[in-house]
C-alpha cells in the first residue's frame, strides 16, 4: 500500500477580476513507502502550489490528500498537530527559510518546541545528534544564518525538517539556489538521509538531471496538470509526451547531439498559455509541433501503458520522438 496519495488535486486562485486562476487542476498520484516521486515541469506549471497543497499551506479546492492511513487533506485542529510532524518541507531559498535572529542550534529546535515533542531535557541531545547527521558541527549552533555558506544553510534547513523523524518530506528545488558543485553534496546528503532513516520523498524540480538523479518515480507537470507519470528509468528511457520530449531535448548539450543537428531542434518556443483560461483540449496543443483539431478541443486522459507508464496525449505510443537520442533503444 502506498504511504503518501493524492488524488485530483485541485489548487483555484481567485482573482480581484473574478477570474480565477488555475494553478494545479487534477493531479493524482501515490507515493509508496522508501521511494523519492518527483514532479518536474517548467516555471508556472504549478509544482510549488502542489508542494504547498501537500504541506496544507494552501487549502485545495478539490481532492484528497491520505498520509499513512489519514486523511491529511481535510484533518483540522487537534487531527492535523498530530499529522503534521510526520510531514515536513526543504524549500529552495535556504536563506529566506531561516529566520535571521534566530541562531542555528534554535532553528533546528524550534520544531521540537513547536510540537511539542519528546522530554524537552532531551531536545537539545536530539539537535546535536541532528546536526552531525546533516554534516554540521554541533558546535555550529551557537552561529546565525548568515555566519553559514549556501549549502551550510541548506544542511540547516534539512536538520530542521527532519528533526521530527518525518515520514514524508516535501523537497522543493532544495538544490536550485546552490552552486552546481554544492548540488551535488546536497543530494547526496538527502540520499543518504532517505537511506538511513526510511525516509519518502516528493522531490520537486526544473532540473531533468537532478531528477533523474534522486527520483524513483517521475511525473512530469504542465499547467497544473501531469501530462506523463513512469519510474525514472522508463521514463528517460522512453517518454512518449511531445512535452516531455521537448523537456529533454532543450536538456541535450549541441556536442551530444547526433549528426551535428542543432540540440534545439524540438525546444519548444512561446509561453505556456495563461492557467487563467487555461484551453479547453489538451493543454500542450499551442506549442506541439504534432497538434491536430482533436487535440484542441477534446482533453486527453492520462492512459496507462505497460510498466506504471502513464501518458495525457490521444497520439501516445503513436508518435515518435523527433529527435535520434530521445527514441527507445
Ligand atoms: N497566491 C497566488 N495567487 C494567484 N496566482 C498564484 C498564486 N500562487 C501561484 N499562482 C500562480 O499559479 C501558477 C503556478 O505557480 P507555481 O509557483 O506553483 O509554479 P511553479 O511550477 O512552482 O513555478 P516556479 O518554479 O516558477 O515557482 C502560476 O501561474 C502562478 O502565477
Amino acid at each position: 500500500m502506498s504511504l503518501f496519495s493524492v488524488e485530483d488535486l485541485k489548487v483555484h486562485f481567485p482573482l480581484p477580476s473574478g477570474k480565477t486562476v488555475h494553478a494545479v487542476d487534477g493531479v493524482s498520484f501515490q507515493v509508496a513507502e522508501g521511494e523519492c516521486f518527483g514532479i518536474v515541469g517548467e516555471s508556472g506549471s504549478g509544482k510549488s502550489t502542489t508542494a504547498r497543497a501537500l504541506m496544507r499551506l494552501v487549502d485545495p479546492v478539490e481532492g484528497h490528500i491520505r498520509l499513512d492511513g489519514h486523511d491529511l487533506g481535510t484533518a483540522a485542529g487537534e487531527a492535523l498537530r498530530r499529522l503534521r510532524p510526520m510531514i515536513q518541507m526543504v524549500f529552495q531559498d535556504p536563506f529566506s527559510s531561516l529566520n535571521p535572529r534566530l541562531r542555528a542550534g534554535a532553528a533546528v529546535r524550534e520544531p521540537l518546541d513547536l510540537m511539542n515533542l519528546g522530554a524537552k531535557s532531551d531536545r537539545d541531545a536530539r539537535v546535536d545528534a541532528m546536526f552531525r547527521q546533516v554534516g554540521l558541527h554541533p558546535d555550529a549552533r551557537r552561529l546565525f544564518p548568515h555566519q553559514f555558506s549556501g549549502g551550510q544553510r541548506q544542511r540547516l534547513c534539512i536538520a530542521r525538517a527532519m528533526v521530527t523523524s518525518p515520514k514524508l518530506v516535501v523537497c522543493d528545488e532544495p538544490v536550485s539556489a546552490l552552486d552546481v558543485a554544492i548540488q551535488a553534496q546536497i543530494l547526496n546528503l538527502l540520499k543518504g538521509l532517505q537511506r538511513d532513516r526510511g525516509l519518502t520523498y516528493v522531490f520537486i524540480s526544473h532540473d531533468l538531471a537532478v531528477v533523474q538523479h534522486i527520483c524513483t518515480r517521475v511525473a512530469v507537470m504542465y499547467l497544473g496538470e501531469f501530462v506523463e507519470q513512469a519510474p525514472t528509468g522508463r521514463l528517460f528511457a522512453s517518454a512518449r509526451h511531445p512535452y516531455t520530449w521537448s523537456l529533454m531535448a532543450s536538456a541535450l548539450s549541441p556536442e551530444r547531439h547526433a549528426g551535428g543537428a542543432p540540440a534545439d531542434r524540438f525546444t519548444i518556443t512561446g509561453e505556456p498559455p495563461s492557467p487563467i483560461d487555461p484551453p479547453p483540449g489538451c493543454r500542450f496543443a499551442g506549442r506541439c509541433p504534432f497538434a491536430t483539431d482533436r487535440c484542441r478541443t477534446e482533453k486527453p486522459a492520462l492512459r496507462r501503458f505497460p510498466d506504471d507508464h502513464q501518458v495525457a496525449c490521444h497520439y501516445a505510443g503513436e508518435l515518435e520522438p523527433p529527435i535520434p537520442e530521445l527514441r527507445a533503444a
